[in-house]
């Protein structure tokens, strides 16, 4: 189930936007430059996307397969920051870890469990394909992307005139 809710909406929200915006304002000044090419992009932070997926053995609504968040580079999307919200959560009996691949879709480079008040950042662009695993018990989490407005509205409107 996913629900988009704006920060300003969600008062609980405001701190872990506060708290966002200061990583990544920490991170712009990093001097890697794959990461200031994606850094001076950012131009807004998105709506926030709740979702929750069932625990399930056997429903395929409780994994997300692989995938690149900004596939083609067009949408918009710059960097992914999620935010779990699964008390206790043990990933060798509940599953549920985002796996993070390496840019050849194959090669595993990190599996982070969702635990409380856990926060992943990661480039949304092909360098970071990810999925999301199997999950055997109900997992919740609150994502943010920060992206360029031009290019995400440019590429909704595409979207809506069917290009
Ligand atoms: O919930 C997660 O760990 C990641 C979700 C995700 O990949 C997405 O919403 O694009
Ligand atoms: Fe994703």
């Amino acid at each position: 189930m996913v629900l988009w809710v704006q920060p300003d909406d969600v008062p609980e929200m405001g701190r872990l936007v506060e708290f966002t915006n200061a990583l990544i304002t920490l991170m712009m000044e990093l001097p890697q430059e794959s990461i200031q090419a994606r850094t001076q992009q950012i131009t807004a932070l998105s709506d926030a996307q709740l979702t929750s997926f069932p625990g399930s053995t056997e429903n395929d609504d409780a994994r997300y397969i692989r995938h690149v968040d900004n596939e083609d580079g067009r949408n918009g999307r710059l960097i992914t920051c999620t935010f779990y919200l699964n008390e206790d959560w043990d990933a060798e009996k509940d599953g549920g870890e985002i796996r993070l691949f390496e840019p050849d879709q194959q090669r595993i480079k990190a599996d982070v469990a969702p635990k409380m008040n856990r926060l992943v950042i990661f480039f949304s662009d092909s360098s970071v394909p990810h999925e999301v695993r199997r999950c055997r018990r109900e997992r919740y989490a609150v994502t943010t992307w920060y992206i360029n407005q031009e290019m995400h509205l440019a590429y909704h409107q595409a979207e809506e005139v069917g290009q």
